[in-house]
């Protein structure tokens, strides 16, 4: 049995992603971090969710914090703790400031929980793997983020709209920054086994619009209803279930990479891993045609905001 920590759990993704993985079989105990001054909103989450553990026939043991250092003896913590972005912003607009937040928890964790594993959601969640690589001193499997699987899901689920089938019959991948300068991979796309270029219908696939509505998709829900909760809390769910489970399924996060894709490396950004009890293993892949640009370029971009960070950070510290 498992315990796990949500740190940011005052927030829109942090109070569902608690609903999401008390679901969880494995889980025995969750603790939800805020911050000094939100004992009454965390003490609140804590009963409205036991009343719904308790509806639901869920036992898992629940409790609050205002100390990070009450991670210790986490096997997962999820930091969900920052600045969300407002309309008109880029993820990348909350670089600095998260990444204040990001190097303060990841350095308490680092001493307090040195063999959890440490799964970060804060934006702009690649440079944030990077830091909290770096201040909480893991081991590269330890540390992982979101990256692009919410992303993969979303094109998923739009291929399975156009095509007309089941979600289940659909796999897809989109890889790189969590943002932007995102790469899909025709080339690992599938229906129903069948690669998806091998489809007669496939040459009418509106496959620009497609990638359009995702990479729009954050922007657009934050517009409409101020924040994105339910697709990151479930997909934070099946991640943490993928750990805890020792399922070996391979998923996009956002991963440090040294040289699996093409020989690309030294960068935390979303790729395919293969995710266990253990932690996150990036698989090494070949691209094909515009892939490979798509993804250096996407590369050299998230590696430019990282540095960028990294550097602002030591000036600060
Ligand atoms: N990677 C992904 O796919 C997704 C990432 N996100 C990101 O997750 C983060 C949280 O989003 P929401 O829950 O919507 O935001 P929110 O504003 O509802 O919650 C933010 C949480 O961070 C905490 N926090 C804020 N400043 C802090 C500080 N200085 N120190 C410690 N804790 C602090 C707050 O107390 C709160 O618990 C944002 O950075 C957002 O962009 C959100 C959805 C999906
Ligand atoms: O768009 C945002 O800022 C939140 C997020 O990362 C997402 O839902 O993809």
């Amino acid at each position: 049995m498992a315990k796990v920590t949500i740190l940011g759990a005052t927030g829109n993704v942090g109070v569902f992603a608690a609903h999401t993985i008390s679901e969880i079989p494995y889980v025995s105990d969750m603790l939800l971090v805020g911050r000094p001054g939100r004992e009454d909103f965390l003490a609140g989450c804590c009963r409205d969710l036991s009343d719904s553990f308790a509806a639901r026939g869920t036992d898992v043991r629940l409790s609050y914090s205002t100390a990070i250092s009450d991670a210790e003896g986490s096997d997962v913590i999820i930091s969900a703790a920052g600045m969300p972005r407002r309309p008109g912003q880029d993820r990348n607009d909350l670089a600095f400031e998260n990444a204040k937040i990001t190097a303060d928890t990841a350095e308490i964790i680092g001493r307090c929980a040195p063999d959890a594993l440490l799964f970060l959601v804060t934006n702009p969640v690649d440079a944030m793997t990077a830091v909290a690589l770096k201040y909480s001193g893991f081991k590269p499997r330890q540390v992982f983020g979101l990256g692009t699987h919410l992303d993969s899901m979303r094109l998923k689920s739009l291929i399975a709209r156009y095509f007309r089938v089941h979600v289940s019959e659909v796999h897809t991948r989109i890889i790189g920054e969590h943002g932007e300068s995102m790469v899909p991979l025709w080339s690992a796309t599938t229906i129903g086994g069948i690669r998806i270029s091998n489809l007669p219908t496939f040459s009418g696939l509106p496959a620009q619009e497609m990638i359009d509505t995702v990479r729009t998709s954050g922007e657009a829900i934050i517009r409409g209803k101020g924040a994105t909760v339910y697709g990151p809390g479930e997909a934070i769910a099946t991640l943490v279930r993928t750990i805890l489970g020792d399922e070996n399924r391979i998923l996009t996060v956002s991963s440090h990479i040294t040289s699996e894709i093409h020989g690309i490396g030294d960068v935390c950004i979303g790729v395919p891993a293969r995710i266990n009890r253990n932690g996150v293993f990036p698989v090494p892949i070949s691209l094909e045609g515009d892939e490979v640009a798509g993804f250096r370029e996407s590369v050299a971009k998230i590696k430019k905001v990282t540095a960028e960070v990294m550097e602002r950070l030591e000036e600060a510290r």
